[in-house]
């Protein structure tokens, strides 16, 4: 590798108050090089993307750029310095309009278009606010702004968390193509598979500091998560309880769903969610999922089709109404889920108030408990609890499945609850799930990570075009067999899949 480095920090310290974000981090990149940034949530990863971007100043460390000490005291100087992050949310103005976005941060309109084609999106409308735009695409507009900038060294936090994986394939080919050019990445991601695909190298940080710099090989996984946990207990991949049993034969579904429609984006979907059941849900991007979770939450009004809950028809004009029924929904955009003011005990306990208020001092002890199990059992990173917008982004997640296991809801709604989760509380989650069916639970578990499907679900539910498509069980959801479903494709047809009645009927069946 050449002998200096495109970027070399070293110990970089940054406190909130009493929360050491980061204590003594190190980061080198070669020019050309694709770096991974690793840790477990709260390890310190954004904080230090965010002090070499120049959005909050360190209390201590060195930043070298070709060795040369540049200030980066505010964004626009480390643009100068050549280096441009990808936050983990989006961060177009909600309510400007892309053009008066792109005129903010002074970026070239060309470029940016080009990138943005080039990213997928093809007729992409200058004068539509951001506020309107999926968080999809506002991802990508959010990479393509940053790659007009030119910059150096591109900083990508947790950009493929959020995208399908056409998109993410997509960003990853982009990436690839800046180290051909000689410009380097930093990308953080929870994703090996990703990780091993583009970086050379990754360096790790545990409780605010480097621990490690692992060349990227085989092998070097099992390293890096070594190194990402030090002394918290590694459960092995593949040690979480994976798929099998689940649905009492012949019981009544908890959940039946029969020519669900909205609008033209869901077109006709019927499935079925047993006692103890967790059924994936498995599509590219805008093939109706959303607006399925959005109809069985409570949150969008379906234009056809019943929803039944142990036997009975419901119809949800509020999601409170499915909270009745329930039915809890662990959002995707977890801003959506959290008040971000308020403490975590305070978001957690949240469905709480409403029913167990009248119990008293009883209901508060029992609450105080199971809101603690949650807390533990997810180990979520309580250091900076009074404010739920204080945490990482990872930890913010957690919160939001903790609430809906301190509420004991019958049914649980997931749409991609392991997004930008570390490693080991991603084991910890799929334990969970498992353990929610085991108690009798069900649960409908989106997730645009395939491999996650054989190791929690059941069955995979594939929908595409705003239909289910094929329902497959565990056992032949691999990868590869998802994908292939997911674009649409025919299935050989070795294996009789496991349709409900609607489903496999011509008119709502599988093409
Ligand atoms: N503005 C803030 N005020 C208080 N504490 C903060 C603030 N920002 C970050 N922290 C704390 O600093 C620590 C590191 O957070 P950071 O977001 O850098 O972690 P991360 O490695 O990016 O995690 P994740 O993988 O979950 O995104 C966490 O304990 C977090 O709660």
């Amino acid at each position: 590798m050449a002998s200096q480095p495109l970027l070399d920090a070293s110990g970089v310290a940054k406190r909130y108050g009493a929360v050491a974000a980061l204590r003594n981090a190190s980061l080198s990149i070669e020019p050309g090089e694709v770096h991974a940034l690793m840790g477990a949530n709260g390890a310190g990863k954004s904080t230090l993307v965010k002090i070499l971007t120049g959005a909050v100043r360190p209390d201590a460390g060195r930043i070298l750029i070709r060795g040369e000490a540049r200030a980066l005291g505010s964004p626009a100087a480390a643009r100068r310095a050549g280096l441009v992050p990808v936050y983990q949310e989006p961060s177009l103005v909600p309510d400007l309009d892309v053009a008066d976005n792109l005129r903010l941060t002074g970026t070239p309109v060309e470029p940016f278009r080009a990138w943005v084609r080039e990213l997928g999106v093809p007729d992409l409308d200058l004068g539509e606010r951001a506020r309107d735009i999926p968080l999809a695409v506002l991802r990508v507009l959010d990479l393509a702004r940053a790659l007009a900038a030119e910059p150096d060294v591109l900083l990508l936090d947790e950009m493929t968390a959020a995208l399908p994986a056409d998109l993410a394939e997509r960003v990853m080919a982009v990436v690839r193509g800046q180290s051909r050019t000689g410009r380097s990445v930093i990308f953080i991601s929870h994703r090996f598979v990703e990780i091993s695909a583009l970086c050379d190298r990754a360096t790790v940080l545990r409780d605010g500091e480097t621990v490690g710099v692992v060349a990227m090989a085989p092998g070097a996984e099992e390293r890096i998560v070594e190194l990402m946990l030090g002394s918290r207990i590694v459960k092995t991949r593949g040690a979480a309880a994976g798929g099998g049993g689940g649905r009492a034969a012949g019981s009544a579904p908890r959940l039946s769903v029969r020519n669900l429609q909205v609008g033209t984006k869901l077109a006709d979907v019927s499935l079925d969610l047993g006692d103890g059941e967790v059924a994936g849900v498995v599509a590219l991007e805008g093939q109706g999922q959303d607006e399925l979770f959005g109809a069985l939450a409570g949150s969008i009004q379906p234009s056809g089709g019943t929803i039944e809950v142990d036997g009975r028809p419901v119809r949800f004009g509020h999601p409170a109404d499915a909270i009745r029924a329930g039915i809890a929904y662990v959002p995707g955009d977890r801003s959506d889920a959290l008040l971000m003011h308020r403490s975590v005990r305070e978001n957690i306990a949240l469905p709480f108030s409403a029913r167990l208020r009248r119990w008293g001092p009883i209901a508060m002890g029992r609450e105080q408990a199971a809101v603690a199990e949650a807390i533990r059992r997810l180990q979520i990173d309580t250091r900076a609890q009074r404010e739920v917008q204080r945490l990482s982004g990872g930890n913010q997640q957690k919160v939001t499945i903790a609430r809906w296991i301190a509420a004991e809801a019958r049914t649980i709604l997931c749409f991609d609850p392991t997004r930008g989760i570390d490693v080991g509380t991603k084991q910890e989650i799929y334990r969970l799930l498992r353990d929610l069916a085991g108690q009798g639970r069900s649960v409908l578990f989106y997730t645009s990570e395939l491999e996650e499907v054989q190791r929690v679900c059941d069955r995979a539910i594939v929908i595409f075009g705003g239909r289910v498509v094929d329902i497959l069980p565990a056992e032949i959801a691999d990868e590869a067999a998802l994908t292939r479903a997911a674009y649409g494709l025919r299935r050989e047809a070795t294996e009789e899949p496991d349709l409900p009645a609607a489903v496999a009927d011509p008119s709502g069946g599988p093409r």
